[in-house]
């Protein structure tokens, strides 16, 4: 069978990194191809190559047997090839219709270009409105405008980065659904995720990159999700686990906090109670759009409450703004790193001194020590694995999954009393998500509390002490996590509406 697409000997350098180095690949149409591997290996920057996006400093790539060298996107869509990203680019003001026209050279009359988003979505399984709001939609949802928008362009290849972590388990089901239609019809996908289980569901073979080469293949549907793991790091990978210690006094207490939403799109917080003993990790599943934004900005500091409203070892601290609770010990990582956990722009060291400069004692008499900033930030490099040239190096180049690990990783050297962080392994490897997941719960045995808000409910079920659900602003009891199924969780979501 001819290549549909064919690379050969792509290379590409950043200062300090060569992303993707000599790298070789073919996909065949209507194959589902998984790009495997850890954070930084390069296959954002592979598939940035294909989309226009990237200019290789060498190499050639073909699709279809002809020469391939998009200059844009533009050029990239022309030919045949289509990508939805792990960030979408979706105005929340403008109606999915006109998102959809954004995006296009010449897009046709509205009303036209409405039946067409109608006659895709329902072509493929991808039930969307085209007169909605985008601000309105879930993330799922907006998943569906991105992909929709792809497909009006009948791809040939469509390239997707990491597309599940923002979807519900059935949504997943829904979206390899439509991704088996496409294949069946001879579409091409090119999929990189960091989730396993589902690459062995979903795709018919996988390269694996490792520090910008390819360094073997895997048999998705033969080999096991620990067997490809271990190829991509090249060596074992550390098992987590919950907490061990006993639990002790309460240091993190939530009392009947309520606040309205911050957003027309936003969620109200509803009547949420909740205490966090030292010791303990308690796990806040749910869909994200739930509260979850919310409770992690009420817990910073970064919007206010009642004073009597969130309790720090027994102090009222809901009035208090971020660095006064961080000097108290209570700390947190929210969920979006490039922009809101960090300064895109802004120096690994310059990142480590904006949350770290209390409790590391970085600034002296309204001086600023860079020298200590630089050695916390290599700290945080060294103890969390962070791939990067140097701590000079701008946040924004760092790989999604190595700025999650600077991120989560600067907070835990900071000795937190309470950590409060969400989605802690969003887009991190299989290893390094372990790692992170480990020093969580390290750092609960050395006596802080812990609060894990995520999506992902096996991450939730390996390390929680207890579990509680977020549904609609309004948190349900918590209850143990030992021993609690994927179905009782199911019900509890459901539930905690009416708890
Ligand atoms: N614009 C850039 N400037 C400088 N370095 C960059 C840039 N983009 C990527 N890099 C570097 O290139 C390497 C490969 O990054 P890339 O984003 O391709 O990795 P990845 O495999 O997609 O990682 P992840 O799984 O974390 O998303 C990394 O070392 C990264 O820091």
């Amino acid at each position: 069978m001819t290549p549909l697409l064919q690379i050969d000997g792509l290379t590409k350098a950043y200062p300090g990194v060569v992303a993707n180095d000599d790298v070789s690949l073919t996909v065949l149409p209507g194959e589902v191809h998984a790009l495997l591997g850890e954070n930084g290996a390069g296959k954002s920057t592979l598939v940035k190559a294909i989309y226009g996006l990237v200019a290789p400093d060498s190499g050639t790539m073909t699709l279809e047997g002809r020469p391939f060298v998009p200059a844009s996107p533009h050029a990239a869509r022309a030919a045949g090839v289509g990508m939805v990203f792990q960030h979408f680019s979706l105005w929340g003001a403008l109606s999915v219709a006109e998102n959809v026209a954004l995006g296009m050279e010449d897009p046709p009359p509205l009303r036209d270009l409405a039946r067409r988003i109608r006659d895709v979505s329902a072509e493929y399984g991808l039930p969307l409105d085209p007169a909605r709001l985008v601000g309105d939609l879930s993330a799922g949802e907006r998943q569906r405008v991105e992909i929709v928008r792809c497909l009006l362009g009948r791809p040939r290849l469509l390239v997707m980065d990491e597309p599940t972590s923002v979807l519900t388990p059935q949504e997943v089901d829904a979206l390899f659904a439509t991704l088996g239609k496409l294949s069946a019809e001879g579409t091409a996908i090119l999929y990189i995720s960091h989730k396993l289980e589902e690459i062995r569901a979903l795709c018919d073979r996988a390269t694996i990159l490792r520090r910008g080469r390819v360094v073997g293949t895997a048999d998705p549907k033969a080999d096991s999700a620990r067997a490809m793991a271990e190829a991509m790091v090249g060596g074992t990978i550390p098992e987590a686990r919950p907490a061990q210690a006993a639990p002790g006094a309460v240091r993190l207490e939530v009392r009947a906090l309520s606040l309205p939403a911050p957003d027309a799109f936003g969620t109200a917080l509803r009547d949420v109670s909740f205490q966090v003993r030292a010791g303990e990790v308690l796990g806040i599943g749910g869909v994200a759009g739930n509260g979850q934004d919310e409770l992690l900005a009420a817990l910073s500091g970064e919007r206010r409450s009642p004073p009597g409203a969130v309790l720090m070892d027994g102090g009222q601290a809901g009035h208090l703004p971020p660095p006064a609770r961080r000097r108290l010990g209570l700390l947190s990582a929210p969920e979006e790193r490039l922009g809101h956990a960090a300064a895109p722009a802004m120096t690994l060291t310059e990142n480590a001194l904006m949350t770290g400069a209390a409790r590391r004692g970085l600034v002296r008499r309204g001086l600023v020590s860079w020298k200590g900033a630089r050695r916390f930030a290599r700290e945080v490099i060294e103890g969390f694995d962070v791939r990067t040239p140097s701590t000079e190096t701008p946040a924004r180049a760092l790989s999604g999954g190595n700025l999650q690990k600077f991120v989560i990783g600067r907070e835990i050297l900071q000795d937190p009393q309470v950590l409060v962080v969400n989605q802690p392994t969003w887009g991190v490897d299989a290893s390094a998500a372990s790692a992170i997941r480990r020093a969580l719960t390290d750092l609960a045995e050395g006596g802080a509390a812990v609060v894990v808000i995520s999506q992902d409910l096996d991450e939730l079920l390996e390390i929680a002490t207890r579990f509680a659900a977020l549904a609609g602003g309004r948190l349900s009891t918590a209850v143990p996590a030992a021993g609690l199924t994927l179905d009782r969780i199911g019900l509890m979501l459901g539930g905690a509406e009416a708890a």
